[in-house]
């Protein structure tokens, strides 16, 4: 049987006694975009960074391609995951290029073949090549977020994790990104686990939903899922 690229079994934490997430257990679809939707507080930021192994959790287990997570060789594994959040997180001294090809460097990858990567990523996401000199303060927010998604890409991480990545952004911006990303799935799909609050966000992007409340996955399933959670929205449950 195929294992899933990240499954969670029975995970359980808790911050100072107060739980947060409590007995979730998910397997997230290869290749297709989950979005795990929440009001805020219902522990979606957390889940996330259990997933990529940054909070080990209380009790559970986290598999990544079907194997538990090693966290005494959490960077290794974190290789195989892109992580791209709201506050983009690109360093202000580095140029564009810099940020995006940062990680190729840290693995030693040749300088062509870095090169031509971001090149591509830069295509995929409609930043001129001409930005990649500029530094993240000569950008507008949009645009470093396409910067982040490029750099959270350099590896070919087959998973690719998004924490409200476009929370920030105004509608016209976030809809030209949500173009990008379906783009890039299109070209290279991979696994990706986006957290949002925004149910149009995930009316867009979402094969699969998570509805996550007080902690505990409530609802699971296709797209479809949303009109139930949109129902639950609106009678405050
Ligand atoms: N490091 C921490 N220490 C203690 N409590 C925390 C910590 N991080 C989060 N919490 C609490 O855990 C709960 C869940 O937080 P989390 O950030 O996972 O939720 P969220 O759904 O991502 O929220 P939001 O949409 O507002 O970002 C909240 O009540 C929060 O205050």
């Amino acid at each position: 049987m195929a294992s899933y690229p990240v499954e969670l079994l029975q995970i359980t934490h808790h911050y100072s006694g107060e739980p947060v997430l409590a007995d979730v257990s998910l397997a997230f679809e290869a290749n297709c975009v989950t979005v795990i939707l929440g009001k805020s507080g219902s522990g979606k930021s957390t889940l996330l960074q259990v997933i990529n192994g940054m909070i080990r959790p209380g009790t559970g287990t986290v598999k990544i391609f079907g194997e538990p997570i090693s966290y005494k060789d959490i960077h290794t594994m974190r290789l195989q995951m892109g992580y791209v959040v709201q506050q983009v997180g690109l360093f202000p001294h580095l140029t564009i290029y810099e940020n995006i090809a940062l990680l190729g460097k840290v693995v030693h990858r040749p300088t062509d073949v870095i090169r031509k990567r971001v090149v591509h990523l830069m295509d995929m996401v409609k930043l001129p090549q001409a930005y990649g000199d500029k530094y993240p303060y000569q950008l507008s927010g949009g645009e470093q977020q396409r910067a982040g998604l490029c750099r959270a890409m350099l590896l070919e991480p087959p998973v690719l994790l998004m924490d409200e990545p476009f929370a920030a952004l105004d509608y016209e911006t976030k809809h030209t990104i949500y173009d990008h990303l379906l783009a890039i799935q299109k070209h290279e799909p991979r696994t990706v686990i986006l957290v949002s609050h925004d149910l149009e966000e995930a009316q867009l992007l979402a094969d699969n939903v998570v509805w996550l409340q007080d902690g505990t996955a409530k609802m699971t399933g296709d797209a479809s899922v949303i009109r139930s959670i949109q129902e639950s929205y609106r009678s405050g449950k």
